[in-house]
């Protein structure tokens, strides 16, 4: 059988099936596409100005390595004027992060752009091994979600840079909008479907410039530029909810290639039916405020833990199988005035209103935040009350270390 050409060029041998379109493209033609999106999300979104300095979370995943590498091509082919810095966070997991950052440091090189890596031991005298060695894996990944959130601020403002961008992609924004419709919150639904978000306890903005990106591209991409990246998921299980959500998406997009950014586009439509007190998404979508403490606007840990390959039902029944298992690691965060009853149903019938955020700091660390004391704060106290006396210091020392 004669080989396929290229949809577009029409001249070269078709390699590509564009998973959200099915259509056949050579790799020159996937690759330039795959670019001219991004591009096209960019500008049409105003996400820089020329000039300003950004930090790239790079976790050495496949996301945010190809961010790295589009964000590099890009600035140098449309002339952004962006400076870029990769910023690390080390959450002290031994087997995933220390081997993940190895491969940071070589994508700094590759990629001639400076890393800045700040760990969770020195910010929190807490590695996430020791926290889960304290509190098991329950609700780790609130822990680790919180500490993130946190850190990415505090490794941005260390580096005088305001605007740090992570490598949430389409498929982890449709996860996210799904769990929120079936958790009946649309106050967070409309939060997470936000490009920029904006946090009261900060002044540094966050946007996900690979929004309508699907994960498969992303792999696909990365496959095709030969890009140095780490591919084994963390060690700590995933959130069964989280799971599932995911689970079904990529179950939807097999059957409805379309169905991934259908989501993310109903989720966009549906948060524009919020109103603003309540979401504190703005007029125009797109800058969000986000609840001080609540995981990233895609979500929690987000890690690619629970992540199906196949399309078969036995893929599927080991996939629910391992989410029955990870149930008893599934912890929700209630913000203040919401009600659930034991079925974790939501007994507010009346949509909340976000509560006014106002920028302070917290007493204990001393660091930006919307309350007396700052969600990190909050959970470090727990972990703190049981651990041994003489470690007990360290919590002391990190309000030098933060101030400083
Ligand atoms: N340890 C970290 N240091 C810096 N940024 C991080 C870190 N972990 C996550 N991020 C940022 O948050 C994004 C989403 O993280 P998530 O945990 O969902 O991983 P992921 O979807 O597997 O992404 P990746 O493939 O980049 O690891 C990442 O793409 C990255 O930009």
């Amino acid at each position: 059988m004669a080989p396929t050409p290229c949809e577009l060029c029409k001249t070269t041998r078709a390699l590509v099936v564009r998973p959200k379109n099915h259509q056949k493209l050579c790799k020159t033609c996937f690759i330039n596409i795959f670019e001219t999106e991004i591009h096209n999300t960019i500008t049409a979104n105003s996400l820089f100005f020329s000039g300003e300095r950004v930090a790239i979370g790079a976790s050495g995943g496949k996301d945010s390595t190809v961010l790295a590498s589009v964000l590099k091509t890009l600035n140098k082919r449309y002339h952004y004027g962006l400076n870029l810095v990769l910023l690390s966070i080390d959450e002290g997991i031994k087997g995933y992060r220390d081997d993940s950052l190895e491969t940071v440091k070589r994508n700094a090189v590759q990629y001639d752009m400076p890393l800045e890596i700040v760990g969770y031991d020195e910010l929190y005298g807490w590695t996430m091994d020791q926290v889960v060695e304290q509190i098991g894996k329950k609700g780790n990944c609130t822990y680790c979600g919180v500490f993130r959130r946190q850190a990415l601020d505090r490794g941005a403002a260390r580096l005088g840079i305001k605007h740090v961008v992570t490598g949430h992609n389409a498929d982890d924004i449709a996860e996210t909008v799904m769990m929120n419709l079936l958790r009946g919150d649309l106050p967070r639904l409309a939060r997470a479907t936000s490009i920029v978000t904006a946090s009261a306890a900060s002044d540094i903005k966050r946007s996900k410039p690979l929004k309508y990106a699907y994960e498969k591209e992303i792999v696909y991409y990365a496959l095709h530029k030969g890009l140095d990246y780490f591919t084994t998921e963390c060690i700590y299980s995933p959130e069964a909810f989280r799971g599932s959500a995911r689970t079904l998406i990529k179950n939807l997009e097999k059957v409805r290639p379309s169905a991934i950014l259908d989501v993310v586009r109903s989720g966009e439509d549906m948060a524009r039916l919020v109103p603003e007190e309540v979401s504190g998404v703005g007029k125009s979508g797109k800058d969000i405020l986000v609840v001080e403490g609540e995981a990233e606007g895609a979500g929690g840990c987000g890690s690619a833990n629970g992540r199906t390959s196949g399309g078969e039902m036995a893929d599927m029944e080991k996939q629910l199988l391992e989410n029955e298992k990870s149930q008893g690691n599934e912890m929700e965060i209630t913000l203040k005035g919401q009600k659930h009853d034991r079925n974790c149903k939501n007994l507010n019938r009346m949509p909340r209103k976000l509560p006014k955020q106002q920028m302070g700091k917290c007493a204990r660390c001393g660091y930006l935040s919307s309350q007396d004391i700052c969600k990190a704060c909050m959970l470090l106290e727990g972990l703190n009350k049981n651990r041994p006396k003489t470690q007990i210091q360290v919590s002391v020392e990190r309000k030098t270390v933060i101030q400083r």
